[in-house]
């Protein structure tokens, strides 16, 4: 494949490392300063950018019937308008908030997870988030998604992080120095506290998890998640 890269800074790098060792090509490395310009001769493009640019990032591509994988966190509010742009041009389109294997198994724990635990009032949910410290976005992406995750499967019905109401997840968001990502979801009861927790090693499960995902798009139309690339049910 011919991969454009939109986003050139920790994880673009990555992602263009394990490329070439997949075989594939770099036609394209896009910082701040660079434009489209071989965006056209690529197969896919791979967004890791910034949350202000991450949308026309996309948008470009999908005007320019290129099939786009986005891994940028902090530009959700716009998700939908994305979607609904990718169906007018009939184009292909994944966003993952967390494009790891394991946090997408542990996106199944933890609503397999939260079912069980929204019949039991006397557990009270809180969820921690650190990363390192030139993180842009606070909570992070995979945060929000796990805190989703919650919501579909129980009584809470938003997150926050400031002093959560009752019906609120309280979302802690820690930024330490070359901490690449880890996430815990906890229940405490008066008695007794139930800890989930991922820890990634480094970005190479991430970087793995979007090119292995630009593999999976060739030659399909849609919109899709990390779900439907890794089979889970
Ligand atoms: N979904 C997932 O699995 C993961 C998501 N992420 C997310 O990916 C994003 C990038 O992370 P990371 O690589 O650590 O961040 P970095 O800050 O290291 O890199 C960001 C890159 O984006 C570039 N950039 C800025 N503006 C534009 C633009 N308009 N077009 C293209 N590129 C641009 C920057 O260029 P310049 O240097 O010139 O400013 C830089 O090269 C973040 O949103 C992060 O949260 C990170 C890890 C995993
Ligand atoms: O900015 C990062 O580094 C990461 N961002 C993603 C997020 O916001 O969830 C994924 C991963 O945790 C690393």
């Amino acid at each position: 494949m011919k991969i454009a890269l939109l986003g050139y800074g920790k994880m673009g790098k990555v992602i263009e490392r394990i490329a070439l060792e997949r075989g594939h090509e770099i036609v394209l490395r896009k910082s701040s300063n660079d434009t489209f310009e071989g965006l056209q001769q690529a197969d896919v493009a791979i967004d890791f950018s910034v949350p202000d640019s991450a949308v026309n990032n996309i948008s470009e591509c999908l005007a320019s019937n290129i099939p786009i994988i986005s891994g940028t966190t902090g530009w959700l509010e716009q998700y939908n308008e994305m979607v609904a742009l990718c169906n007018e041009k009939k184009g292909a389109f994944i966003y993952g908030s967390n494009f790891s294997l394991g946090v997408n198994i542990f996106f199944e724990l933890n609503a397999y997870l939260a079912k069980m635990m929204s019949h039991l009032k006397e557990y009270k949910v809180s969820m921690e988030e650190i990363h390192h410290t030139q993180k842009l976005d606070a909570p992070s992406g995979t945060a929000i998604s796990l805190a989703q995750g919650i919501i579909e499967n129980s009584h809470y019905a938003s997150w926050t992080m400031e002093t959560p109401k009752d019906s609120e997840i309280h979302i802690e968001a820690k930024r330490i120095e070359n901490i690449p990502g880890t996430h815990s979801i906890f229940y405490d009861s008066d008695v007794d506290q139930i800890e989930i927790k991922h820890t990634a090693h480094s970005r190479e499960g991430f970087a793995l998890g979007a090119v292995v995902a630009a593999e999976w798009l060739m030659g399909k139309k849609g919109v899709f998640t990390m779900k439907d690339v890794l089979n889970l049910t």
